[in-house]
């Protein structure tokens, strides 16, 4: 693939394939995926239990590596970088909302925002400047000094919610958000999510919730390995 990338598409795989190998068999997970997505764009995949789900989001957020393919991100060359190369744009381009939120439950909910920018040697001032604007954007000023064991659910995936916008990432990755909410609470989640538009970053939703549609641009089903667009 030539280096002449679409500059409006932060996500460009091509024909990515990823085995599983145990000692009892060879699983190929993900059998040729064809994915593009564009700066600003919410997307959603979908598929039943096992399809590979998490595993192409590992793939994506440069957590696990693959077999064959291309993957462009912000149209670097993903299969040219290091180990060093990935974890600096995992820093700097990826934010992640795991589905446990992964919050460092020994600092505060301002510091647990704080977390990437201290990673990235930002000065305190502007950390707190940047943690401070988000806590209020999120109606969470009046926790910044709690922990996380003491946040509600919902009150802990915005934090995780803050935490992954705060370095102003191309893409956002987040994994089954409505899946420990009730209706109403996932609801509220979906809301949220919303007004990330004004950021203009790309998120990626992956679900087993098809209410995450409402808010999504385009959607995709992986099945046995294979992902098609979903109405
Ligand atoms: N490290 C691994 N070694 C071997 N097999 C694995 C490994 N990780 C995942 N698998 C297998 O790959 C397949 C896809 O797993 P994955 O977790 O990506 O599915 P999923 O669609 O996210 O499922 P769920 O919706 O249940 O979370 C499954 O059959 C799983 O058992």
């Amino acid at each position: 693939m030539k280096n002449e990338k679409n500059p409006e598409n932060i996500i460009e795989i091509k024909n990515l394939t990823k085995n599983f190998t145990t000692p009892s068999e060879t699983l190929k997970v993900l059998r040729g995926i064809n994915l593009t997505i564009r700066r600003g764009e919410f997307i959603s995949i979908m598929g039943p239990s096992g399809s590979g789900k998490s595993t192409l989001l590992n793939i994506i957020g440069l957590l696990d590596s693959f077999e064959e393919g291309d993957y462009f991100l912000s149209g670097i060359d993903i299969n040219t970088l290091s180990f060093k190369d990935k974890r600096r744009i995992r820093l700097y381009k990826l934010g992640f909302i795991f589905q446990t939120f992964n919050l460092i439950q020994t600092l505060t909910i301002q510091q647990n925002i704080e977390f990437p920018m201290a990673l990235a040697k930002i000065s305190q001032s502007k950390q707190n400047e940047k943690s401070e604007i988000l806590l209020e954007k999120f109606g969470l000023s009046n926790k910044a000094r709690n922990f996380p064991y003491q946040l509600s659910i919902g009150e802990q995936q915005r934090v995780a919610i803050s935490r992954a916008l705060v370095m102003e990432p191309v893409l956002i990755l987040l994994d089954e958000p409505t899946g420990n909410l009730d209706a109403k609470n996932s609801e509220k989640t979906l809301d949220y999510l919303q007004t990330l538009r004004r950021f203009n970053t790309s998120i990626l939703i992956v679900s087993h919730n098809p209410t995450v549609k409402r808010i999504t641009d385009k959607n995709y089903i992986l099945e046995e390995g294979v992902l098609k667009p979903f109405k």
